[in-house]
């Protein structure tokens, strides 16, 4: 008998999913629930530049998908429709220096590119400032993921720039939202003394969702992603319980994608507990990508020597980054807190013969998935 290779899967026409773009990382929610205050917040911030005055400064925090990108997606889509009102966000990761955030919103202003032969950035940023002034427009600038800006030395000068263009450029009005999923950065306290006497910004905090949110924003996804009756209430439920883990919205909306592709691989057109506890083996590294990917040098330094030393004594943990790094106590102190605080490491006490409490810490994941990530 041979081998009918299309036995046990499903035709290439078949499929669970209704409209499977709606778990893609850059897919922006049509329904965006649970988030009424910070967007009440962030509207009153905003508001000002809809009657031609700039904008209120702001900053906004919270830990990694909770929901600050999306937000500000949806305010900057309204805004930037209303007339006489620029909105650009900048996603510092990929353009971490001042002339990079300048060329960005030149890019957005002119829709083209400056040019790459190189305009001095004080002329770049006359450029814009002119533009904004002529056609009388407020511009509404974010600066989302600002942490590599910071990593880059290039915090202070950006916003010194931004913050002060009214100055320099009679007439421009610019203000400022500063995203950063990095709790243990005081964007305020890292910034020079110039910036900070000039940048009193309002604060608005993005919380993780609980577990009932989670249910209720992942309940709407599937509906839209799935078709009906595709997961049932169980399953959804225990999607959410996984995502709630970590608390980041991306982890449950990878896990329903890939629970779906998991069910159609068994040719099964529902989602079963078994898919989801599968393809929580891929997606729950989700989360560690996205926390990995926003460390600065040093902190990835202290991940791979971790790594290396995996269950040691905090103390020779210290050793080791200290030769690596040529970096202090007090610097180590604050990184391990970050790191635990983010879930890549868990540290444990215990007695040691005759010597007290100590330390050890170690990856919170297998080890090879954290250095294939770094
Ligand atoms: N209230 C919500 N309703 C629907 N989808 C949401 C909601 N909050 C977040 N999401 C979804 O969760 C994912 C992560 O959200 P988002 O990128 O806005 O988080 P973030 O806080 O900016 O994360 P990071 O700090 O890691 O950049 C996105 O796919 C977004 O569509």
């Amino acid at each position: 008998m041979r081998d009918d290779p299309e036995e046990g899967m499903l035709s290439w026409d078949e499929t669970v999913f209704r409209d499977e773009h709606v778990f893609e990382i850059d897919y922006v929610p049509e329904t965006f629930n649970h988030r009424e205050t910070q967007l009440q917040s962030l509207k009153y911030a905003l508001r000002p530049a809809v009657r031609g005055s700039r904008p209120l400064n702001t900053t906004v925090r919270g830990p990694p998908g909770t929901g600050k990108t999306t937000a500000v997606q949806k305010l900057y889509g309204e805004l930037g429709a209303q007339s006489g009102v620029r909105t650009v966000r900048v996603n510092c990761q990929v353009d971490s220096t001042r002339y990079a955030v300048f060329s960005r919103i030149f890019e957005h202003i002119f829709e083209y590119e400056p040019p790459s032969s190189g305009i001095s950035f004080k002329k770049l940023f006359g450029q814009i400032t002119d533009r904004l002034v002529e056609e009388d427009e407020v511009l509404a600038v974010a600066l989302d993921d600002v942490n590599y800006l910071f990593y880059e030395n290039e915090a202070s000068d950006t916003l010194y720039s931004l913050l002060r263009a009214h100055e320099t450029h009679s007439g421009a009005r610019i203000g400022v939202i500063i995203v950063s999923s990095d709790l243990s950065l005081d964007v305020i306290d890292e910034l020079d003394g110039r910036v900070q006497s000039v940048f009193r910004p309002e604060e608005v905090y993005f919380p993780v969702y609980g577990v009932d949110e989670i249910v209720d924003i992942l309940r709407g996804r599937a509906k839209r992603g799935f078709h009906d009756g595709v997961v049932g209430d169980p399953e959804l439920d225990r999607v959410a319980e996984l995502t709630a883990e970590s608390g980041d919205l991306r982890v449950g909306i990878d896990l329903l994608r890939r629970a779906g592709l998991h069910a159609e691989m068994r040719a099964s057109r529902t989602v079963t507990l078994e898919d989801v506890e599968a393809a929580y083996d891929k997606s729950k590294y989700v989360h560690l990508s996205r926390c990995l990917r926003g460390l600065s040098d040093s902190e990835r330094a202290l991940v791979r020597v971790i790594a290396e030393y995996d269950g040691e004594q905090a103390g020779a943990v210290y050793e080791g980054f200290h030769d690596e790094t040529g970096l202090g106590y007090t610097r180590y102190s604050e990184i391990v807190t970050k790191l635990e605080q983010l879930g890549i490491i868990d540290t444990e006490y215990a007695e040691i013969d005759g010597r007290g409490r100590s330390r050890s810490l170690s990856l919170a994941y297998d080890t090879d998935a954290v250095l294939d990530r770094l």
